[in-house]
Formats: structure tokens, C-alpha cells, sequence
């Protein structure tokens, strides 16, 4: 496989580290795509891992070298910037940061661009699981999802979530956001794209309810949620270690990404 990536930040290292393993799904090739004027920086963050990856600027060269599957690990911002061009191009993207995808317009740019392409957005589950059963569900009926974030409170920091709250001096679990996945994943671009990937498989962005919270006593980030259907209850909690190059990220996020690759290559698919 020819993978392009795009983003050179904890997500893409770490995985650029695990397809270095003797097991890994076989990357034979590496396009990597960065920020203007952060290619000699990303070269020397990846140099030892792998030294043969090609690192390019603008998403024109992505797109000539003719990756077979893209993973966007960029943030939001990446993916209003390079996912659309490249679906429109023909490639299929595995978007990691889903909860831009509630900004509608580019969530339906991308749609378009798609079409257009002959290309599929791949969501992946990313730090959260079970999202076949809330997939398979979304069409049994009446369907609710009820979700709840919890992470300690460091890996809030730079959010909103500091204006309403001492995250230094914080002594107990507080709850600081309750609303939408929708308004969860446009205020929290780093920290609820879990909520809007429930929303997306299950009953929609504006009918997930979300609740965020910092607590000093969690010991990894907890990701749990309760949905109800005609067909089933689920009940799922999840706790996840964080990532050593970004605790907003669970290192679970980065093994889904893996099996997203690993999806493509091998004989079967699971
Ligand atoms: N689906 C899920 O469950 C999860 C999704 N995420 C998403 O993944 C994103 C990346 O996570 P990390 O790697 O931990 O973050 P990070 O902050 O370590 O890395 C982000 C990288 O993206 C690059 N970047 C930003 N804007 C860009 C642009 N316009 N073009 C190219 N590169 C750009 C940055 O320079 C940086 O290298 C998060 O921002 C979040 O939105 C994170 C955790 C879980
Ligand atoms: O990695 C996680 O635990 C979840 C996360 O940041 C997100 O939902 O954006």
C-alpha cells in the first residue's frame, strides 16, 4: 500500500511507529502532507522512523503521488483545508477529526466531493467502540444516545472549559458542558469528536446529547454512553490511555486508524 497522511502531529508519529513493527499491514510506501514551511521540522521528527517517506506541502502533491488511501490526522482545520480536493481527486479518506463534520457545509463539501470523486468518507471509530451496534441500530426506530466524556482535567486545558473552571485547583469531578453533539464537537474540536462519531452512526449531531467532564480522580479518559432502540439497550464505558504526545488523544484512536489500514489490505475485513 501507498499511504498518504496528513498532519505530523501525535497521531501520524505514533502510527508511523506502529506500521514500523515486524506485524504491521504492509505500507510500502509513504506521502506525507504538513502546514506550509513545517516540512524540514517533520522530516526531522520522522527521519528515524521512517527516513524514505516523502514529505510534501500542498495537498496538488499529495495528490500526484496517487496514495491509495489517505488518513487525515490534522485537526479540523486539516480537513477543511485537504479532504475535500483529495475525495474530489478519487482518493478514499479516513477523516480522524469526524467532528468537523459538524460544520454543514463542509460536511456537505465533502459529500459532494465524494460523489464527484467516486470516493468514500471513512469514519473511523477512533477512541470510541461499539459503533457497529450504534450504526446497525440507527435505523430501528425510535433511538436515543446519551454520551459522556470524562478526562482529567489537563487534557481540557486550552478549551472552554478553563473559563469555567479552575483546572489546576480542581478537586472533584465538575461537569461544564451539557448540550448537542453538534455544539460539543464545534466548541471542543480536540476533545469531542468521539461524540460526534456516536451522533454520526447513531441518532444525528442535534440529537445526542453530550456531557463533558473534567475530573482531577479519572484515571485515563472515559468515554461512556447509553443508548435505547425498539431493538436493544447498550450500555458502554471505555477507559482509554492517553497519548504520551497529546493527552486530549487516546492512544486507542491511533490502534482504530491502524485497523482501518489494515481493513484494506488484508483478506478479510473485521
Ligand atoms: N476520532 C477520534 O476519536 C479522535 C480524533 N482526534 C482528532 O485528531 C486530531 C489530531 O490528533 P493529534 O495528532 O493527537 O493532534 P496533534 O495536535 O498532536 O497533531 C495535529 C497535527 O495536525 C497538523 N495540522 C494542523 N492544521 C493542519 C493543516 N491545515 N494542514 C496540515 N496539517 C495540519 C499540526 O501541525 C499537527 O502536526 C485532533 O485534533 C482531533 O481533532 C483526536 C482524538 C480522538
Ligand atoms: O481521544 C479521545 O479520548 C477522544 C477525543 O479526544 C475526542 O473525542 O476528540
Amino acid at each position: 500500500m501507498h499511504l498518504g497522511l496528513i498532519g505530523c502531529g501525535n497521531i501520524v508519529k505514533t502510527l508511523l511507529g506502529f506500521l514500523d513493527a515486524p506485524d504491521a499491514p504492509a505500507v510500502e510506501r509513504i506521502t506525507l502532507l504538513v502546514r506550509n514551511g513545517q516540512c524540514d521540522r517533520a522530516h526531522d521528527e520522522i527521519a528515524a522512523i521512517v527516513p524514505e517517506a516523502r514529505i510534501v506541502e500542498e495537498t496538488s502533491d499529495l495528490i500526484a503521488a496517487a496514495p491509495d488511501l489517505v488518513v487525515e490526522a490534522a485537526g479540523h482545520a486539516g480537513v477543511l483545508e485537504h479532504v475535500a480536493p483529495c475525495l474530489e481527486a478519487g482518493f478514499d479518506v479516513v477523516v480522524v477529526s469526524v467532528g468537523a463534520l459538524a460544520e454543514t457545509a463542509l460536511a456537505d463539501r465533502l459529500e459532494r466531493a465524494a460523489r464527484a470523486g467516486g470516493a468514500r468518507i471513512i469514519l473511523p471509530a477512533g477512541a470510541v467502540g461499539g459503533i457497529d451496534i450504534v450504526s446497525a441500530l440507527s435505523v430501528s426506530g425510535d433511538v436515543t444516545l446519551t454520551y459522556r466524556g470524562t478526562k482529567p482535567p489537563g487534557a481540557w486545558a486550552g478549551t472552554p472549559a478553563s473559563d469555567t473552571l479552575d483546572l489546576d485547583g480542581l478537586s472533584a469531578a465538575a461537569v461544564f458542558f451539557s448540550g448537542t453533539a453538534r455544539e460539543a464537537a464545534s466548541q471542543f474540536p480536540k476533545n469531542a469528536n468521539v461524540a460526534a462519531t456516536l451522533a454520526l452512526a447513531g441518532p444525528g449531531l442535534d440529537r445526542t446529547r453530550v456531557e463533558l467532564v473534567a475530573d482531577p480522580t479519572a484515571s485515563g479518559n472515559l468515554h461512556a454512553y447509553e443508548l435505547t432502540s425498539p431493538a436493544a439497550k447498550v450500555r458502554v464505558e471505555i477507559e482509554n490511555l492517553p497519548s504520551t504526545g497529546n493527552a486530549k488523544t487516546s492512544v486507542a484512536t491511533i490502534y482504530s486508524v491502524l485497523r482501518e489500514i489494515r481493513n484494506r489490505i488484508g483478506p478479510m475485513v473485521i
